[in-house]
């Protein structure tokens, strides 16, 4: 399935916060979105998934949803979001709840969402007992356990030290090259885009427009071994954005 966002703007009570936006996500396409704070990111990951209703443009897709797949489009939340009284297990079974599943569908969704992500060790663990690297692959479970189409993603590895990101980039990629899925994804971080997007869209500041789309060929699962080429994309990347950050620095540091 392709989500399609066609000439989305969005307004809060007249502030100009987005677009007009197009941007298309292919099926097994990752794209980040990067650009300035405040430059409407999270506007238009919430646009996509529905939870924001834009202003003016549209939500499309096009194309069959993946078999099994029960949410379309699927949040991953920057802080987990998982209820600190459930196991690991039951966390991810949440989603499957209340949509008339027998038991054995459910165990079996939980059982390979948890396979995927490395996590089948840990089914009866609470999240207490977790690093945060470990409870954002519950978070990536949970989402895959709906088998979406389009995982719409907000700074899911930003609440990690820098190793713990790392260790999820590389589990992503892993987790892509074995069955590749879309996502829509968010970061202020260049080097994540780089390592795990196909396509990176620059917005400008506020109101976010699409500035330049760059497409990597490299290969996901080739692309830690180019450190020094992927820094480099990163830095290209940091200066095509770098003055609209400064000025958007200034805007939301004197309102
Ligand atoms: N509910 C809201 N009501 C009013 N203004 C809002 C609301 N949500 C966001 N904004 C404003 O809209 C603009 C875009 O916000 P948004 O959170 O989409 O940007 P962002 O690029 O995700 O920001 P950041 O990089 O800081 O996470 C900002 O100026 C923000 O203050």
């Amino acid at each position: 399935m392709r989500l399609i966002l066609k000439a989305v703007s969005h307004a809060y009570d007249g502030l100009h916060a987005l677009g007009p936006v197009d941007l298309t996500v292919g099926a097994g396409r990752i794209v980040a979105v990067v650009g300035p704070s405040g430059c409407g990111k999270s506007t238009l990951l919430g646009i996509a998934g529905g939870l924001i209703r834009p202003t003016s443009g549209e939500v499309l897709s096009a194309g069959a949803a993946p078999e099994g797949c029960l949410n379309p489009l699927t949040y991953v939340f920057q802080d987990f979001a998982l209820l600190p009284w459930r196991t690991v297990a039951k966390n991810v079974a949440l989603p499957l709840e209340g949509r008339g599943l027998g038991a054995a569908e459910v165990r079996a969704r939980v059982a390979d969402a948890l396979a995927r992500t490395g996590l089948a060790d840990f089914a009866g663990a609470v999240p207490r007992q977790l690093s945060g690297g470990m409870r954002q692959r519950v978070g990536i479970a949970r989402a895959l356990a709906v088998s979406p189409a389009v995982l719409l993603m907000d700074e899911p590895l930003s609440a990690l030290d820098a190793q713990t990101r790392e260790l999820l980039i590389e589990d992503l990629v892993a987790l892509h090259g074995r069955a590749p899925f879309s996502a829509l994804y968010v970061t202020h971080n260049l080097i994540e885009a780089v390592r795990l997007a196909h396509e990176v869209v620059v917005l400008s500041r506020r109101p976010g427009r699409i500035r330049e789309v760059v497409q990597i060929d490299t290969p996901l699962d080739e692309r830690a071994a180019d450190g020094a080429g992927m820094a480099a994309l990163a830095d290209r990347l940091w200066r095509s954005i770098r003055d609209e950050a400064a000025t958007a620095d200034r805007e939301v540091q004197h309102g």
